[in-house]
């Protein structure tokens, strides 16, 4: 697997001090609220179980599934694979993604969020790839920026694979045939 990546952008430690960074951050912005931490399937997972690690006041945990990508392109519809278990009326929420790219899965899951009335939504990506964006949405809280190349590693996926890569890496041409 290791042998298919062409060139590590963001290396695990890089990663995991950015969490730490990340996390003292949510603490003191969160002290006393309980927000709902909402974690977008699949690619946020590894992410958001390293970040929340981290924070140290309570929170709830909920996960919603998306998608929207075929290989590596966005079909530019989002479809709900799973909703939520959880009510967010009222509710803080911080939603938790590994990247924005054309920014469509976000702008679709802040404007249910606000049709279903939570009181603040707060957004924190460990990537951020500007220059892909076709809708207009930004993060709050932005772990890395990345150029505008297809990557993948630590929740991010190519055809389902490569999520399990502790770091973030783009892969080598012929992997993906180009
Ligand atoms: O800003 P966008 O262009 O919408 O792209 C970002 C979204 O695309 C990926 O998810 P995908 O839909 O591939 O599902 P996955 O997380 O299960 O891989 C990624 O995890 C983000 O959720
Ligand atoms: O660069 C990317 N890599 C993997 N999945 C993605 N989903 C949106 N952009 C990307
Ligand atoms: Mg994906």
């Amino acid at each position: 697997m290791h042998s298919e990546i062409k060139e590590i952008l963001i290396s695990e430690e890089e990663i995991q001090a950015k969490c730490k960074e990340i996390g003292a951050q949510l603490t003191e912005e969160y002290e006393g609220k309980f927000p709902l931490a909402i974690g977008v399937l699949k690619g946020a997972m590894p992410f958001m179980g390293d970040l929340l690690k981290r924070v140290e006041t309570h929170l709830e945990m909920d996960f919603m599934d998306v998608s929207s990508y075929e290989g590596m392109r966005s079909s530019g519809e989002v479809k709900i694979e799973k909703d939520l278990n959880t009510q967010v009326e009222g509710r803080d929420l911080l939603i938790i993604e590994d990247i924005i790219d054309s920014g469509l899965t976000l702008s679709y899951l802040v404007d249910l969020f606000k049709y279903r009335k939570a009181k603040s939504i707060k957004i924190v990506t460990l990537l951020d790839k500007p220059t892909g964006r076709t809708s207009h949405i930004k993060a709050d809280i932005i772990g890395f920026e990345v150029p505008d190349e297809f990557v993948v590693g630590y929740g991010l996926d190519y055809d389902e694979k490569y999520r399990n890569l502790p770091y973030i890496g783009v892969l080598k041409p012929e992997v993906y045939g180009g």
